[in-house]
């Protein structure tokens, strides 16, 4: 007996109404029957070609760590380095975050174990064309359009309204092992968001505040190996639509890099580590101090990367604007008061390519969609 049609609430769930993607292959699968061949749909063009043979040298600048433990404590000085952190870069590393080294193990292995099975039983969980939920790709709208060498799982976590759980893989201890890591994060950004709202000349819960009925959702990207990575990016250059999103990615695997002064610059990991970026909302919320910074992710020849992005937006009927407190004579109001579902859409129905969120933010009649 199927429980899922016996138990009617377990169906019911909030389609996601950002806009659609369309399926696509899927890499890993690619790699699996041994192409030796890139296909063309995955070959960016010359300028926005990785140079993957860059490495960082010690002299390159490094992203600023903050110690999570201290900042929790109301140390000032680890609020001033985050405040720097937000306006300087955009992204930081936390550490002494009082996430188990098992709880991390137990989600990367359970992200693992789900890509891991046949194609056939992934397929199951496949995201379907109206809806974003799933096992697929996002933001892909055109046969001609250039792919990412990357497969993806995608999960809102919470509300547990917005849950869609005919697509959590029935696989032993994945949902724990997700669930407990989420709520860690939860914790975590509750905390960054408290001090950033203080940053801001808010009162503590005031960010939290502003995102309505927040939505928790979790981004699972799938790096396979690529023949040729010159040719190829995991994940193109793009700022991420969420107020902050808290990554965690292979300990030893490097990939991701970051548009930090006109360069890319590679982010390495550091074991155990969450990596915190600002989002187009917090960019928007704080008039600009703090901007999101264009990222993204490139492959190599040898070894699969995972990543685990935890991404914080805001309930989708919240109007975003600058807060009050980040307005005045020197910094006028850069921003136009925007819906949050408006924004979501407009930039989904687009090929993601650099700030496209923050465009609509910005643009000068978006104020009667
Ligand atoms: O894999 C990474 O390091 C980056 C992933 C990312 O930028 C995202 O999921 O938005
Ligand atoms: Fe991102």
């Amino acid at each position: 007996m199927d429980t899922r049609i016996e138990n009617n609430s377990e169906l019911k769930y909030e389609k996601i109404a950002w806009g659609t993607s369309l399926p696509v292959p899927s890499v890993q699968e690619l790699v699996r029957n041994d192409a030796k061949e890139i296909p063309l749909r995955y070959i960016q063009n010359n300028e926005n070609r990785p140079l993957t043979n860059f490495k960082s040298s010690p002299e390159s600048p490094k992203i600023p760590v903050i110690n999570f433990s201290q900042l929790a404590d109301g140390d000032e000085y680890e609020r001033k380095k985050l405040h720097l952190a937000c306006k300087e870069w955009g992204f930081f590393q936390i550490l002494n975050h009082g996430i188990t080294k098992e709880v991390i193990h137990k989600v990367k292995k359970a992200v693992f174990g789900f890509f891991e099975l046949p194609l056939i039983e992934k397929k199951k969980y496949a995201m379907e064309q109206d809806d974003l939920h799933g096992y697929g790709q996002a933001f892909v709208h055109s046969e001609e359009q250039t792919l990412e060498w990357s497969d993806i799982m995608f999960l809102i976590i919470y509300p547990l309204k917005s849950r869609k759980t005919m697509v959590w893989p029935e696989l032993p201890g994945f949902k724990e092992a997700v669930e407990e890591y989420s709520l860690n994060m939860e914790r975590v950004r509750d905390e960054i968001l408290g001090n950033i709202s203080l940053l801001l000349g808010l009162k503590r819960e005031s960010l939290k505040e502003m995102h309505g009925e927040m939505k928790h959702a979790v981004r699972m990207n799938y790096y396979p190996p690529c023949p040729n990575p010159d040719l190829v990016l995991g994940i193109g250059p793009h700022s991420d639509a969420t107020s902050i999103t808290l990554l965690l990615q292979d300990d030893d695997i490097s990939g991701l890099q970051i548009n930090h002064n006109q360069k890319w610059l590679p982010v390495n990991p550091i074991p155990n580590a969450i990596l915190v970026n600002v989002g187009d909302c917090l960019e928007i919320w704080s008039n600009g101090m703090y901007k999101s910074i264009e990222h993204r992710a490139v492959t190599n020849k040898e070894k699969v990367r995972i990543s685990i992005a935890a991404n914080m937006f805001p309930a989708d009927m919240m109007e975003l604007e600058p807060v009050e407190t980040m307005i005045d004579e020197q910094r006028p109001n850069m921003y136009k008061k925007v819906k949050f579902l408006d924004l979501i859409k407009y930039g989904m129905s687009k090929t993601m390519d650099g700030k496209i969120f923050i465009e609509y933010a910005k643009e000068e009649d978006n104020q009667g969609s």
